[in-house]
């Protein structure tokens, strides 16, 4: 299945052995992005001295479009020869000059990414001036009006743009979304905004970070159902509080206390959720594993690999790093059973909820199973990269397998799957969902492979090393 004929196929590599290899996998997205907002909001400090520094932060085109929306603010970030990044002070009034005095509002380019879609503007408001905010035609789908509308109710303007990036009126029922003008004084009240967030929990993170830099305390009060991926919001709630942010309450209702983020200097984590995928090969392939530098403990919702890799069968071992408490190694060794045919075999996950970024991977594995999976709590996927609930059904369905999409998530039956072209949909755990089917059934080729460089450039180099690894181990041995 095709989703643009004009882009290229990426022949998936087959793993003819089980997978054997130890790969470093780059940083993490969340990580990255959050602390280059709290970078911002310490660097606009006007009693901090210190300069930020991120260690082992992440290239990629996300983390490079948040760089460069908080470069188009004011705040320049500077590349040492190690690789990390230090931003300096800057002035709210330097900063926000770039915004009010500018003779054209100033551009910020948002890519296909949620967390500067929703983080940046959040920085605008703050620093105050006239911006346009646009993206992907992928991004301008995805959900942003309750953001603006919790935005509005602080007094920033906002405005909905055409393509061309002239004012509209949005019409009855339309919501608001990407292009949009926003134009704001930098002084924000406070008080109390009202949203419903179900749509994405990115929403409760930017007016959690907002809460620092408004005049009095923020409440945000959330009046849906259940807000999605929570863990992404403890992170923030953590990181806040680990740079002297106090937040009260735990959803559906925050208060978050104003407050001076000090600069500071962290070592970014790698990113377990795009850890995912290789972990994911050792289970489809009946081999093994390994991540390095595997934090102990972590705010990232990739850690439940280690809960949710073994209802597939595999085993998973944490070794604590000789040296370092605070990191160590997570090897994951698939199962060891066969199949008549002699294919590797392995249960399904049974019913998994709330799996959110990880669930394009947990389908890939749930379709090479032996038994059913069915992943839950997971209808906001629909306004992620693609309408990835869809887009799974569609690509393993084309493929010969049975994946029933229901109202909040997919009823995955293993069917046996046969050779065919993955659709990617510029959505970067779509094109990794591909990859893992393709180490178990020959002749899979992924649309735009090159889509990976959302969050992980080096994906295909990666992927062939680990495959190649496993090759020269088994020659040599
Ligand atoms: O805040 C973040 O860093 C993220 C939050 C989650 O968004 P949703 O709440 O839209 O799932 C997650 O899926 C996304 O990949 C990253
Ligand atoms: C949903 C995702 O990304 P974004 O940060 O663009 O929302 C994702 O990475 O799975």
């Amino acid at each position: 299945m095709t989703t643009n004929s004009a882009l290229e196929y990426w022949p998936a590599p087959v793993a003819h052995t089980p997978v054997r290899a130890s790969v470093h996998v780059p940083a993490s997205k969340s990580l990255t992005n959050r602390y280059l907002t709290l970078a911002t909001l310490a660097a606009l400090n006007p009693e901090n001295t210190a300069p930020t520094v991120l260690h082992n932060p992440l290239a990629s085109r996300d983390s490079d479009l948040m760089v460069q929306a908080l470069a188009a603010m004011g705040i320049t970030m500077t590349e040492a020869a190690d690789g990390s990044w230090q931003f300096n002070r800057a002035t709210k009034t330097e900063a926000a000059a770039q915004g009010q005095e500018a003779a054209a509002p100033v551009y910020i380019e948002c890519g296909l990414a949620g967390t500067v879609m929703r983080f940046a503007p959040v920085l605008a408001a703050l620093i105050g001036g006239d911006y346009i905010f646009d993206g992907d035609p992928g991004a301008r789908v995805r959900p942003m009006s309750e953001l603006l509308s919790a935005l509005a109710q602080q007094g920033v303007e906002l405005t909905q743009l055409d393509e061309q990036h002239n004012p509209i009126t949005c019409a009855a029922g339309q919501e608001m979304t990407l292009p949009f003008r926003l134009r704001s004084t930098g002084s924000l009240p406070g008080g109390t905004v009202t949203l419903d967030s179900t749509a994405t929990s990115q929403y409760i993170t930017a007016l959690l970070f907002l809460g620092v830099g408004t005049e009095s305390p923020l409440t945000i009060v959330h009046t849906g159902a259940k807000v999605p991926s929570p863990d992404h919001i403890d992170m923030t709630v953590q990181l806040l509080a680990e740079h002297g942010i106090s937040v009260a309450g735990r959803g559906p209702r925050w208060t978050v206390t104003p407050g001076r983020i000090a600069g500071f200097t962290t070592t970014v984590e790698p990113d377990l959720s795009n850890a995912g995928p290789f972990l994911a090969a050792a289970v489809v392939t009946g081999g093994t594993v390994s991540v390095p530098h595997w934090p102990a403990r972590t705010t990232q919702v990739g850690d439940q690999w280690r809960t949710l890799l073994p209802r597939f069968g595999a085993r998973v071992e944490f070794t604590p790093d000789a040296h370092d408490s605070s990191v160590g190694t997570l090897t994951v060794t698939g199962s060891s059973e066969q199949d008549p045919d002699g294919r590797v075999s392995f249960p399904g996950g049974g019913t998994i909820s709330d799996a959110s970024e990880l669930a394009p991977t947990l389908a890939a594995i749930a379709a090479l199973a032996n038994s059913p999976t069915t992943l839950t709590g997971i209808a906001h996927l629909r306004g992620h990269e693609t309408d990835r609930l869809a887009a799974l059904t569609t690509e393993i369905n084309a493929l010969g397998g049975s994946v029933v999409e229901t109202a909040d998530g997919l009823q995955i039956t293993p069917a046996p799957l046969q050779a065919g072209d993955f659709g990617s949909y510029h959505d970067h755990r779509m094109a990794t969902a591909g990859a893992i089917i393709g180490l178990a059934v020959p002749g899979i080729r992924v649309e735009n492979i090159a889509t990976t460089a959302k969050t992980m450039p080096d994906f295909p180099q990666l992927w062939a090393d680990m495959v190649g690894e496993t090759a020269t181990a088994e020659s040599g041995s």
